[in-house]
C-alpha cells in the first residue's frame, strides 16, 4: 500500500549545490526531477520575462537560484522573508551557476519587513555593525561562515582526540575548586542561601578534573565553556569563552606534550581549510586580506621553541620598545608576546620553562638552580600571543604537600593530594582557547566576532 504514495519533492540544500561541472552535467543529462528549497531571500530581482531569487538555508554560502514567472512574485516576497519554492531542478545556463530551480509555486512562509530590518540587501556590514544585533547578525554571511567554520572546528578537534585514542569527559561547569590562579571566578549566588554548603564558583579550566580522569583513562580531553570574570574590553577575552583541553598520563617530557599541541592545532586547521573552503575564502578575502595563503605555508613549518629565559634576552635587546620593561621572572605582556613571535618568524612560537614563581601550584619543579623554573609551556601565535598554555603536573607528593602548604591550600586540596597517593604517575596537559584559535585562522581582530553570543563586561544580550 505504501507503494502508491505519492513521493515529496527532494529538498534541494544549498551545500549540495557546490557541484563540479561534472556532476552538474550528470544531474542535468536526467530528466528534471520535482524539487523544493526553503530558505531565506538574499535578492530578489524581477525583470519582465522573469523573476530571479536567491535563497539561503543556512548549509553553505551558495545560494540557490530559483527561476520563476513574474506572476508568482508578491508583495511580500522581500530581503529577509522566509519562502518554500517547488518546481524542478535545472542545469543553469549562467556561467557562475551549476544548477537552478525552475519554480512552479512560491510560498511565502514567514514575510519580513524590509524597511526595519537591520540588514541590508547585498551590503557587505561591518562586523561591528552586525554583533549590534546577536539576533539577527548569523542572517549574515559573514557570521554565517564564521559559525559553520565554528562548528567544523569542533567536529575536527573531536575526532582528532577521538582518532588519538582519548576519552571525551564532560567536566563540571560547577564547581569548588578555582584552579588556582587560573583567573577571576564567578561566585554562583542562589536566592536560598546554601545550596551547595561551600562557596561554588564556574569553572575557569577543567584541568583538575581531567588531572582525575588521566588518572584512570590515561588521555582525556574535554572541551566546553569556562568563564572568567575579567573586567576587560579587550579584543581578546571573554567572559564566557570555549577551551580545549588535554591530559596525558605515563609522559615525562613537556615536548610530548608539546607534540599534541602541534598536532591538533595542525590537524584542526587543515581540515577546516579542506571542509569549508568558501567560508575560509570569505574571511581571507574581505576581512584579513594578508592572511590568504599563511596558513598553507603554517602547516608545513615546524613551530619554534625558544626557553622564558632566552625570550627574556630577546626582549631587553629592544626594552625601549616596551611600555612594561621585560626582567627575568616578570611575566610576558601582549606587546612582548606580539614581539617574539615577529622576531623568531611569524610562525607559531612554543615558550617553554617560566619562572617558578610566576605559574600555579601544579607545575612541575624543574629543580635547575639560581633560576628556578617549571616545566610550563605557552603557545603564542601571530597577531594574537597566547594561544594555549600547558605544563608537566607535579606528581611527586612531596613536592606538591609542600607547595600546598606554603600557599595554604593544603586542606581544600587533600583530594588533589590522594591522587599522587594512590597510584602516581608522571602526567601533563594543556588548554587551547577555542575563540582564540578561531581568531587566529580567519584573521578575525575582535573575539566578540567569533563566538554566536559573547558575553563581557557589562553586556549580556539575550
Ligand atoms: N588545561 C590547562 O592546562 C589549561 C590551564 N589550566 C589554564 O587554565 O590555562
Amino acid at each position: 500500500a505504501y507503494d502508491d504514495q505519492v513521493q515529496l519533492p527532494k529538498r534541494v540544500v544549498c551545500s549540495e549545490l557546490e557541484l563540479s561541472g561534472r556532476d552538474a552535467a550528470a544531474a542535468a543529462s536526467t530528466a528534471p526531477e520535482p524539487a523544493c528549497g526553503c530558505g531565506w531571500v538574499r535578492s530578489v530581482r524581477s525583470q519582465k520575462e522573469v523573476l530571479f531569487l536567491h535563497i539561503n538555508d543556512g548549509s553553505s554560502l551558495e545560494n540557490l537560484q530559483v527561476v520563476a514567472d513574474p506572476s508568482l512574485g508578491t508583495r511580500d516576497l522581500t530581503f529577509g522573508s522566509a519562502v518554500e519554492v517547488q518546481g524542478k531542478l535545472v542545469k543553469s545556463p549562467h556561467r557562475m551557476q551549476n544548477m537552478e530551480l525552475k519554480a512552479e509555486t512560491i510560498r511565502v512562509v514567514g514575510p519580513c519587513d524590509t524597511w526595519a530590518f537591520p540588514l541590508k540587501m547585498k551590503e557587505r556590514h561591518p562586523l561591528e555593525y552586525v554583533r549590534q544585533f546577536p539576533h539577527l547578525r548569523c542572517r549574515n554571511n559573514t557570521l554565517s561562515s564564521l559559525l559553520r567554520v565554528r562548528s567544523e572546528a569542533t567536529a575536527a578537534i573531536h575526532s582528532f582526540f577521538k582518532e588519538s585514542g582519548y576519552v571525551h569527559i564532560h567536566t563540571p561547569i560547577i564547581t569548588s575548586n578555582d584552579c588556582e590562579g587560573a583567573g577571576e571566578l564567578f561566585q554562583i549566588e542562589v536566592k536560598k542561601n546554601h545550596f551547595f554548603d561551600v562557596p561554588a564558583f564556574l569553572t575557569v579550566s577543567g584541568q583538575l578534573h581531567l588531572e582525575v580522569m588521566a588518572g584512570a583513562f590515561t588521555h582525556v580531553f574535554t572541551f566546553g565553556p569556562t568563564f572568567r570574570a575579567e573586567n576587560s574590553q579587550s579584543r581578546r577575552h571573554l567572559a564566557e569563552f570555549y577551551m580545549v583541553e588535554a591530559e596525558l598520563s605515563f609522559t615525562e617530557s613537556l615536548q610530548d606534550i608539546m607534540q599534541v599541541m602541534e598536532d591538533l592545532f595542525k590537524t584542526a586547521t587543515s581540515t577546516v581549510l579542506s571542509k569549508c573552503p568558501h567560508d575560509v575564502e570569505l574571511f581571507h578575502k574581505y576581512i584579513a586580506p594578508a592572511q590568504k595563503g599563511r596558513l598553507e605555508q603554517m602547516l608545513k613549518k615546524r613551530f619554534v621553541t625558544i626557553t622564558y629565559s632566552e625570550a627574556v634576552e630577546i626582549l631587553k635587546q629592544a626594552s625601549q620598545a616596551f611600555t612594561f620593561k621585560p626582567e627575568w621572572g616578570c611575566d610576558l605582556q601582549t606587546e612582548h608576546e606580539k614581539y617574539l613571535v615577529k622576531h623568531c618568524g611569524e610562525v607559531p612560537l612554543f615558550v617553554i620553562n617560566y619562572p617558578y614563581d610566576l605559574k600555579p601550584f601544579y607545575m612541575r619543579d624543574n629543580e635547575d638552580g639560581p633560576q628556578h623554573t617549571v616545566a610550563a609551556v605557552d603557545l603564542l601565535v601571530p597577531g594574537i600571543g597566547e594561544l594555549c598554555g600547558g605544563s608537566l603536573r607535579e606528581e611527586r607528593l612531596p613536592f606538591i604537600e609542600s607547595r600546598l602548604q606554603r600557599l595554604g591550600l593544603a586542606d581544600a586540596y587533600q583530594w588533589y593530594l590522594d591522587l599522587r597517593k594512590f597510584g602516581s604517575v608522571p602526567h601533563g596537559g594543556f588548554g587551547m582557547g577555542f575563540e582564540r584559535y578561531l581568531q587566529y585562522i580567519l584573521g578575525v581582530d575582535n573575539i566578540k566576532d567569533v563566538i554566536p553570543f559573547p558575553r563581557f563586561s557589562h553586556s549580556c544580550l539575550l
